[in-house]
């Protein structure tokens, strides 16, 4: 039996909904065995951000050595990166261990308005990351910052995904949860740098969405490492999130998690 070998290169999020944690929950549930390497230790529950401690880029670099020289990893996914040096050290790794089948999700800022990315480091993400993406999937305030243009309509949201394949990106998945319409359906659009495909959901009145952009990065990151392309991970990864979102756990006093088991229970009982 082939095992598939995720690897999450991010912050932790002491709350368990976003960042490292909700990669490895992911991961473990659509079968994809999980790594990682953190790059950050945060406090944070569901109220916000209560503290930031990066870790050295010899921490970063060394955690992610151990998996390249002994376990390896069909797919990597990377979330908060926080500084320069970090985003640079992590590029180097990649580039090292040939890893080509890069997600990177670019955390800048998170729910409660915490910055999880220093605003000089916007560009060396540009830089030194989105050449090595397989795919990149931002938000509407992210691709907004990577491609330096305001985006309201779907036409912007194309021609800004058109840019981040120009920088280098294979695939972008523009995701659609801040569009400023708030319309009932959410639609995240995918680039492969000649054709778009539109993936259409409910959006949920909930405040319970945190972590809902790592969990869905993650999960696109476990199916490319069981060998599936991204048409065929994003509809996955939808149906993961919309259900972690919809089977709520109603836990924490603000911005709750997603929950993780909810797609495997569904498939379970059906
Ligand atoms: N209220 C919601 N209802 C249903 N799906 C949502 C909702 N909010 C976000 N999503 C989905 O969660 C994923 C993450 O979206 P988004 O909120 O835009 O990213 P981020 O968490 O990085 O800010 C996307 O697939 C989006 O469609
Ligand atoms: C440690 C850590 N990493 C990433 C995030 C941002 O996660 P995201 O999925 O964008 O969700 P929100 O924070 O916006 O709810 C984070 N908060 N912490």
């Amino acid at each position: 039996m082939t095992i598939a070998r995720a690897l999450t290169i991010a912050g932790s999020d002491s709350g368990g909904g976003a960042g490292i944690q909700a990669d490895l929950k992911t991961f473990q549930e659509l079968r994809a065995f999980g790594m990682s390497a953190i790059t950050a230790v945060t406090a944070q529950n569901t109220l916000g951000v209560q503290g930031i401690y990066p870790m050295s880029t010899e921490a970063v670099a060394q955690q992610i050595d151990a998996i390249g020289e002994d376990l390896g990893a069909d797919a990597v996914k990377t979330g908060m990166l926080f500084s320069s040096e970090i985003i640079v050290c992590v590029a180097e790794k990649l580039q090292q261990y040939k890893w080509e089948k890069v997600v990177v999700d670019p955390v800048m800022i998170a729910k409660g308005g915490a910055a999880l990315l220093l605003k000089e480091s916007i560009r060396a993400l540009k830089q030194s990351l989105l050449p090595l993406a397989y795919v990149v999937t931002p938000n509407i305030p992210e691709a907004e910052l990577l491609t330096d243009m305001q985006i309201i309509s779907l036409e912007d949201r194309k021609e800004a995904a058109r840019k981040l394949v120009a920088y280098g990106a294979k695939h972008v998945v523009m995701k659609g949860g801040h569009d400023p319409a708030e319309a009932d359906e959410i639609v995240d659009l995918l680039y492969d740098g000649r054709d778009f495909h539109e993936f259409r959901s409910e959006r949920k009145a909930t405040r319970h969405t945190h972590g809902t952009g790592c969990t869905f990065a993650a999960a696109i990151t476990a199916e490319l490492a069981k060998g599936y392309s991204v048409i065929d991970a994003v509809p996955v990864a939808k149906a993961f999130i919309q259900a972690a979102i919809e089977d709520t756990l109603h836990l924490g006093q603000g911005h709750g998690p997603t929950n993780h088991w909810a797609y495997r229970e569904r498939r379970n009982s059906q």
